[in-house]
């Protein structure tokens, strides 16, 4: 008998996908179990599943199903475990490395109708959602509370997507990232169990009490569970808001003066740093007048007299750093249209060159380093000749490069790789990580690798092979389970 380890990898996926006899008889199984309203198998839809936001090939599955509950959820993993059928969740497809792709077909399991806001705790500061509630709309659902969920990703994502992949924002600065505001979970397993992984009504501020579960399955990006309902921290809509624009002479010296206002304890609500060519492309797609130069973007929370110091203290040190102009937008009408400028860069940055695919990089260093850290991109974007914005959540050491490619010219394709591997590499150099709130996806494996090393992602390999042992959950993402080294 030939033992399986030595059968070829093509094999075993052959085999794999012939447990299934057909993607017609798929979606009958599935009508079935879930009904056939929330069943999809036209090329269109699954098409539109088929990919995120990023540049990354898309991979279009047998069937998409949308779960209208966690019974729905847990019965369609069931299923597929039985048949041995991948199971890729989807929330808004938003992200940008690719999860949500299935390269080797299955059912794209879509939670946007499981989109109830199940329980709010205005005296607690917290609340339960079904995993396909966008943020703007819980944010919308609980505006009379005078409560807020702060985690503001550019897009319009689901919370489920985004505790899924661990995002943060502009907001982390000040409310942290998913991790630090993600309580409980509901999570279906791969074979179909339902657990809770702060206990089973857990909602407390502190817990002590076992394995830290919540943040194993923040950031797992549907690899190790499909995440079904979420119970977060909210905070308070701050009474009063302050907005500033700093323009600076040079890179450098806007992020040293970030630098300097982190470490001064300052407590910044938001920091963002734009280059002058993200300006300039801002002052295009968003149709603003800012001055074309390195800026940084401000905002403080608190009560009116103390954001007011804070202001003059952010002022004073950015003066210190000889910033251009310091400007303070206080209506609210200037601060959305800043920041809404700001959450456009992306299509800001693909308007440049129509017909352009754009990959984004993810860095985060510790904030000491992250003055050499941005002038090293700037020194490769510049020394590969690739367009390059970069724009940055700086006070948390995070910065983008948009790289805005021709998606037919393969040459400057392969110069968008270099530029993305030398960057993390210098990243990792520098103490810092190669993704600090896009995730892994398809396009960071390698990388994922080179930042823990042998003995870390085997401990990954180890966690997910004890909880998906047949390799159905978001298979081929994060770690290649196959693969040795
Ligand atoms: C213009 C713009 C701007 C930004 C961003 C995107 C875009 C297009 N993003 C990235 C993106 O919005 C972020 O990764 C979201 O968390 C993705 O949420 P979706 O609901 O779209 O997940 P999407 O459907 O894209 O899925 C992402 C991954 O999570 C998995 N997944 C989704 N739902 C799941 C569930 N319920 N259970 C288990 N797994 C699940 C998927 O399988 C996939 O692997 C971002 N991000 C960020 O952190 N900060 C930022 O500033 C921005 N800004
Ligand atoms: C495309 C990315 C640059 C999106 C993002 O993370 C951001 O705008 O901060
Ligand atoms: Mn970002």
């Amino acid at each position: 008998m030939i033992k399986s380890r030595s059968i070829p990898i093509s094999n075993i996926l052959r085999k794999f996908t012939q447990r299934y006899a057909s993607s017609q008889a798929l979606a009958t199984d599935l009508k079935n179990i879930v009904g056939n309203d929330n069943v999809a198998t036209t090329a269109s839809v699954r098409e539109q599943h088929s990919h995120d936001e990023s540049y990354h090939a898309g991979h279009v599955p047998d069937v998409v199903v949308f779960a209208q509950s966690t019974d729905h959820v847990s019965k369609i993993v069931k299923y597929c475990a039985s048949k041995r059928v991948p199971v890729i969740p989807f929330g808004t497809g938003t992200g940008l490395e690719g999860g949500v792709t299935a390269p080797k077909g299955g059912v794209c399991l879509d939670l946007s109708r499981m989109d109830k806001v199940l329980s709010v705790n205005a005296e607690d500061f917290d609340c339960t959602v079904q995993a396909g509630v966008t943020r703007n709309a819980l944010n919308t659902y609980i505006r009379d509370t005078g409560l807020q969920f702060p985690i503001d990703p550019g897009a319009n994502a689901s919370l489920g997507g985004m505790c899924a992949t661990s995002a943060s924002g502009t907001m982390a600065v000040r409310y942290g990232t998913m991790r630090e505001n993600v309580m409980n979970l509901e999570v279906v397993l791969a074979d179909g169990s339902i657990i809770k992984t702060a206990g089973l009504k857990g909602r407390s501020r502190k817990t002590s009490s076992g394995y830290n579960l919540t943040n194993l399955f923040v950031g797992q990006e549907g690899t190790l569970g499909i995440i079904t309902e979420a119970t977060l921290k909210l905070h308070a809509i701050p009474e009063a808001v302050l907005a500033a624009v700093a323009p600076f002479k040079d890179l450098r010296a806007a992020v040293n003066a970030t630098v300097a206002i982190m470490q001064s304890g300052l407590p910044v609500a938001r920091i963002e740093f734009l280059d002058e060519n993200m300006v300039d492309a801002c002052n295009r797609f968003s149709k603003l007048n800012l001055d074309v130069a390195p800026t940084l973007f401000l905002e403080f929370h608190g009560s009116n007299s103390n954001i007011e110091a804070q202001g003059r203290i952010a002022e004073e040190t950015c003066k210190s750093f000889e910033c251009l102009k310091f400007t303070f937008a206080t209506e609210t009408d200037r601060r959305n249209e800043l920041w809404k400028a700001r959450h456009n860069v992306w299509y800001a940055a693909h308007a440049l060159r129509p017909g352009s695919k754009g990959y984004s990089t993810d860095v985060c260093v510790p904030i000491s380093a992250l003055p050499d850290m941005i002038q090293f991109a700037d020194n490769e974007v510049k020394r590969l000749q690739l367009l390059g914005l970069t724009i940055g959540h700086v006070g948390d050491g995070n910065f983008h490069v948009i790289l805005i490619v021709d998606p037919n010219d393969f040459e400057e394709i392969k110069r968008v790789h270099d530029f993305a591997t030398i960057l993390a590499k210098e990243a990792l150099r520098m103490n810092g990580t190669i993704t600090g709130e896009h995730g892994i996806g398809v396009g960071k494996k390698q990388l994922l690798i080179d930042e823990f090393g042998l003995h870390g992602i085997n401990t990954m390999k180890i966690i997910k092979k004890a909880l998906d042992p047949l390799n159905i959950l978001n298979p081929g993402k994060i770690i290649d389970i196959e693969k040795g080294f």
